[in-house]
């Protein structure tokens, strides 16, 4: 299976090492191509095995399916250089935030599209990755491409109208989750804590919820409502931060996201429409 990269940054590098790295999957033949940064192209090369293009029509002409993956912001000037070369009836798997199924279908025209958003925690295989895709995408490609993603954690198919939410949610998650513990942890440090002592204790209290709420298989509501003891240091805490409008903060910004990633599927709809 031939699959060419466009863009070679962080959420490429995620990918490929997965796929790579996996025992399971089919042999792949992935190329790679970037606009700049010449040095992260040879870094993929040495630590990943891939192999490296800068304009070369013949390995696109073979190509099963070609992955954008530069930034939105790139993309009005890549896709009409893409749209050009590809062959009919290869597959083109979009990781970038906020362009719909439909704009990349209208620009992309007749060709099988599978949109995915999968997260930075793909570099060590804990993804939460959602897909969709239009009509022209057949299940047994669906099943191959979710079989890929798997490689880099978890895969759900989506209708494509929930892609934006789930940008917002999964696809920025992991940033929410550092900037909570990069709070925590200055509260650690402004009572008293070293950096590593705050790290270790943030960290573990981590991944002990975390693992809470997966292996007891209990409700967050309900796992709170156990550490909360009436009057005691939990309630006040939390009291606090209620007061302090956490509630509305952590909704607001999950809406604000979810906002975001339809402005940048606006504008480069707009620009490709052009
Ligand atoms: N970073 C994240 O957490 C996530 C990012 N995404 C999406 O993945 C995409 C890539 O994001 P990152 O890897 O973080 O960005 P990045 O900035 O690390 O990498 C993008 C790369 O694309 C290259 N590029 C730009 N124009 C190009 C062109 N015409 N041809 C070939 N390469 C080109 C740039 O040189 C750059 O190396 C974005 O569209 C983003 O929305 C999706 C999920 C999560
Ligand atoms: O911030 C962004 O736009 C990208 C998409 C999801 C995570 N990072």
């Amino acid at each position: 299976m031939n699959i060419v990269f466009f863009g070679a940054g962080s959420m490429a590098e995620a990918i490929i090492s997965g796929w790579t790295a996996s025992p399971t999957l089919p042999p792949l033949s992935i190329c790679v191509t970037n606009k700049s940064d010449h040095e992260a192209l040879i870094r993929l090369k040495e630590t990943y095995g891939v192999s490296l293009v800068s304009d070369s029509p013949e390995i696109l002409e073979q190509a099963d399916y070609i992955v954008l993956a530069m930034k939105p912001k790139d993309a009005a000037e890549a896709f009409p250089l893409i749209k050009n070369r590809i062959p009919k009836n290869s597959t083109i798997i979009s990781v970038l935030a906020g362009i719909d199924i439909d704009t990349l279908s209208d620009f992309f025209t007749n060709q099988p599209i599978i949109r995915v958003m999968p997260n930075t925690s793909a570099t060590i295989g804990k993804s939460a990755t959602a897909i969709s895709h239009n009509a022209l995408v057949t299940d047994t490609s669906i099943q191959l491409i979710s079989e890929l993603f798997r490689t880099i954690g978890s895969v759900e198919v989506v209708k494509d109208q929930m892609m934006h939410a789930v940008t917002a949610l999964s696809g920025s998650g992991p940033a929410y989750i550092y900037y909570v513990t990069e709070l925590l942890e200055r509260a650690a440090m402004e009572h008293g804590f070293t950096a590593e002592e705050a790290r270790a204790l943030v960290l573990q209290t981590l991944d002990g919820a975390v693992s809470m709420m997966k292996e007891t298989k209990q409700e967050p509501a309900t796992l709170r409502k156990r550490v909360t003891s009436p009057g005691g240091t939990t309630e006040a805490g939390l009291k606090a931060m209620a007061e302090c409008g956490m509630e509305h903060a952590i909704l607001t910004g999950i809406d604000a996201a979810t906002k975001q990633s339809k402005v940048l599927g606006q504008n480069v709809k707009d620009s490709i429409s052009r």
